[in-house]
């Protein structure tokens, strides 16, 4: 006899019930928690400009599976595939480098009209989307700094790169009616042990300080700022470090971006989530999977993934939590890729969502710290995938791994072309 999704549903329904949880109000939360996914993971972090360089940054994209897209339009037409594969509301986090120009176009000189085709399209889908300056890839960040740069040429021209894309961001949230994150991330470090850490960070101080100077609505645009611990080439000190871009945000009261690989191996952002809402406005999350380093390995529904959603659901954080996502792996099906990130960051989510968290904190409360344990470990296998099931039904998307042959079909019919 095989159970259809309804009949699962209805089941599943009141086990959860039996633990005090409502899932069908779970799946109305889901509504709620848009993923903003990546642009860079269907190209590898190459970009549309004129003059492509090679991808710098201590950055890298490993993997030659073929089909990338490589240009704006094969882009869109591999994220509608992936898009229609995923349940719920989903965002589109550009680059600065996925501009459309006939002519070259300096990055300090990159306008909202270079965007526009990436705003009819989002306009199309009902989606935001999201921005950042792109401060690597570039002969003017060829020696490994950008705003931190000693030369007042290059850090002005870096400083102008981050002031024009604020701009663009801007334009995004007005055309789109929903606010675009803008993370600044920059590479600069040094290979070596430097003998000044303090001059370059006060000079990226000073630099963030000009290019948040001028005032936008806060409707259309909000500021974020990356850490890092380390990039290929620049292992001994990264200038935008965690206690950095904390003091940073805290201080200007921006957003700060927490990327999962960005630490050291044991550390992890879930941890990082409740201390640092107390004293920023909000977060940006780069949800990752470094694998021994910050290797931006597609997301699991691993243990970290689900701390994090765990997070965001049990402190209500759902309006002050950007969730993006920030892998890129060249090594396989680039659609796929996008599809088991975030699809598996949304099953986070709705797991999440499923828990009976009051109970929970009572017995913590409370002191009972075996039926805590007990609850937590029991309620993992509640059936939780007969509600994801629903979610894709309602939302017209492949309950289970059938999204594959969609995958397949168009990697035949298009990617092998390419
Ligand atoms: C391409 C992204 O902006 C980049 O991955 C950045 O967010 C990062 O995490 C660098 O390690
Ligand atoms: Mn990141």
């Amino acid at each position: 006899m095989t159970i259809s999704i309804e009949q699962a549903w209805e089941l599943a329904k009141q086990r959860f019930a039996a633990v005090g949880v409502d899932a069908e109000a779970a799946l109305r939360q889901m509504d709620r928690l848009p993923i903003s996914m990546h642009c860079w993971q269907g190209d590898d972090v190459a970009g549309f400009e004129q003059a492509q360089g090679e991808l710098t940054g201590g950055i890298q994209a490993t993997g030659n599976y073929p089909g990338k897209a490589r240009n704006a339009t094969e882009l869109r037409a591999d994220l509608d595939q992936a898009l229609a594969l995923i349940p719920g509301p989903k965002r589109l986090n550009l680059h600065a480098i996925y501009l459309e120009s006939d002519t070259p176009v300096e990055r300090n000189r990159i306008e909202p009209r270079h965007f526009s085709n990436w705003v009819e399209w989002a306009k199309n889908h009902q989606m935001g989307l999201d921005f950042n300056p792109t401060c690597f890839s570039h002969p003017l960040s060829a020696d490994g700094f950008t705003l931190t740069h000693h030369d007042e040429k290059i850090r002005r021209f870096w400083i102008e790169h981050c002031q024009a894309s604020r701009r663009i961001s801007a334009y995004f949230g007005e055309q789109l009616g929903t606010p675009s994150v803008m993370n600044i991330w920059i590479p600069d470090g040094m290979k070596d042990t430097p003998v000044d850490r303090l001059g370059p960070r006060r000079r990226l101080l000073e630099a963030l300080d000009e290019v948040i100077a001028e005032k936008l609505n806060p409707a259309h645009h909000i500021d974020a700022v990356e850490s890092k611990l380390f990039g290929i080439g620049a292992e001994s000190y990264t200038a935008g470090s965690n206690e950095f871009y904390l003091g940073y945000a805290t201080s200007r009261q921006t957003a700060l971006c927490l990327d999962a690989g960005h630490f050291h191996p044991t550390e992890v952002i879930s941890d990082k989530i409740s201390s640092a809402m107390l004293y920023v406005p909000r977060l940006l999350l780069h949800v990752s999977r470094p694998v021994r380093w910050d290797s931006d390995h597609v997301v699991l529904l691993d243990d970290e993934t689900q701390a994090i959603a765990s997070e965001i659901i049990r402190h209500d954080l759902f309006d002050r939590v950007h969730i993006g996502l920030d892998f890129f792996d060249a090594s396989i099906n680039r659609i796929a890729a996008w599809v088991i990130g975030t699809r598996n960051m949304k099953k986070a989510l709705l797991r999440a969502l499923l828990e009976p968290t009051d109970k929970l904190r009572q017995l913590e409360l409370d002191g009972d710290y075996t039926a805590r344990l007990a609850l937590l470990e029991e309620q993992k296998s509640l059936p939780w995938q007969a509600v994801w099931e629903m979610y894709c039904l309602r939302n017209d998307v492949p309950a289970d791994a059938g999204w594959l042959k969609t995958v397949r079909a168009y990697e035949q019919q298009i990617l092998s072309q390419r």
